[in-house]
């Protein structure tokens, strides 16, 4: 396949549950060999999109194209050429690693010893070698993730649906699941993958759609969207009271203030700002709370978050992500 060509596309794509909308006429165009990121907080419409692109529910109204066949109409041609791993396990706990994978080549028509090749073949290119003989619920959380999108590629997908991969898991899985996602899009399938996490969308994703309620709030680069975010500073300073005082001085310096919750009267106070400056403009900051004596404890620029993200687009925080 072209990398270029259009592989996934949606027309005002929706689904209503009774009369709530829960996505809310969805277009989209993903090329292929490129991956694509949902993002969005809890119940913004991720997994509902991703399900009904992958054949599992029907859209209320509008329609999805995979390599030009219709979800609903040309459902069993589009499962042909898609994989999709879902948020909860769907590897049997009680098979080991090589028996659910031989099981799934199986299933899709491998040979005995053929599924069997292919399954230590896999296990091999993603470090599960040494546990293929056991039982998968002896496995880590971050094995058993890894060996659920090994199970999605086993018959190696145009387009592989991946929703929230990394939900869970410590930084060292998360690095190794981007990792198999890069080398999946370097052989050549194109990627959707639904996320809560602006950075793992910034690390993994060509574009990106973030959703709000089933609505489409931004679409393009991570880097663009990012860019229209700015980047945010932290100043974490040994005496609650003096929260007027720092914001004053930061604002003096361009920082915009961002609600800082204050958290418990007697502990340092964090007071988060958005702030496009340089990192040298932190000295002429620093100096200033000094000559104001007023104690810093920490002082440091950092990448926009979704939340930041959220918060600029929509202009409300976003409910329930996780600290
Ligand atoms: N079967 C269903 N019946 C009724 N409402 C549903 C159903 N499935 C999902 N919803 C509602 O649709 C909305 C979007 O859910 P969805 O799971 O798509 O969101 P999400 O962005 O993937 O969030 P999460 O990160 O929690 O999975 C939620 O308000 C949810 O309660």
């Amino acid at each position: 396949m072209e990398v270029g060509m259009t592989v996934l596309e949606t027309e005002a794509l929706t689904r209503r549950y009774g009369s709530h909308l829960v996505l809310d006429g969805l277009n989209l165009e993903v090329p292929a060999g490129r991956v694509h990121a949902l993002l969005g907080p809890n119940g913004s419409g991720k997994t509902t999109t991703v399900r009904m692109l992958a054949t599992l529910l029907r859209p209320t109204s509008g329609s999805a194209r995979i390599l030009g066949h219709d979800t609903v109409r040309e459902a069993a041609h589009v499962k042909r050429n898609i994989g999709f791993v879902g948020q909860y396990h769907a590897v049997d706990p009680r098979l080991t690693g090589t028996q659910n994978l031989t099981m799934v080549a199986r299933l899709n028509g491998y040979s005995a010893r053929g599924a069997r090749r292919h399954a230590d073949d896999l296990l091999e290119r993603f470090d599960l070698t040494d546990a293929a003989a056991r039982q998968v619920h002896t496995y880590s959380g971050g094995m058993r993730r890894r060996l659920d999108i090994v199970a999605g590629m086993v018959v190696r997908p145009a387009v592989l649906f991946l929703d929230e991969p990394t939900t869970g898991l410590d930084p060292h899985s998360r690095n190794e699941i981007y990792r198999y996602v890069r080398s999946f899009v370097e052989e050549g399938t194109t990627v959707v993958l639904t996320t809560q996490y602006l950075d793992e969308a910034e690390r993994l994703a060509d574009t990106v759609t973030i959703l709000d309620a089933g609505r489409v709030v931004a679409t393009g680069t991570p880097d663009a969207i990012a860019r229209t975010v700015g980047s945010g500073l932290d100043v974490v300073v040994l005496d609650p009271h003096r929260r007027g005082d720092v914001a004053a001085i930061v604002e003096r310096f361009g920082g915009r203030p961002v609600d800082s919750p204050a958290r418990d009267e007697n502990a340092p106070l964090r007071l988060t700002f958005g702030f496009d400056g340089e990192p040298a403009t932190l000295l002429p900051i620093l100096r200033a709370l000094d000559a104001e004596g007023i104690a810093v404890q920490d002082i440091g620029r950092r990448r926009a978050t979704l939340d930041d993200a959220f918060l600029a687009l929509t202009g409300r925080p976003t409910e329930g992500i996780p600290a």
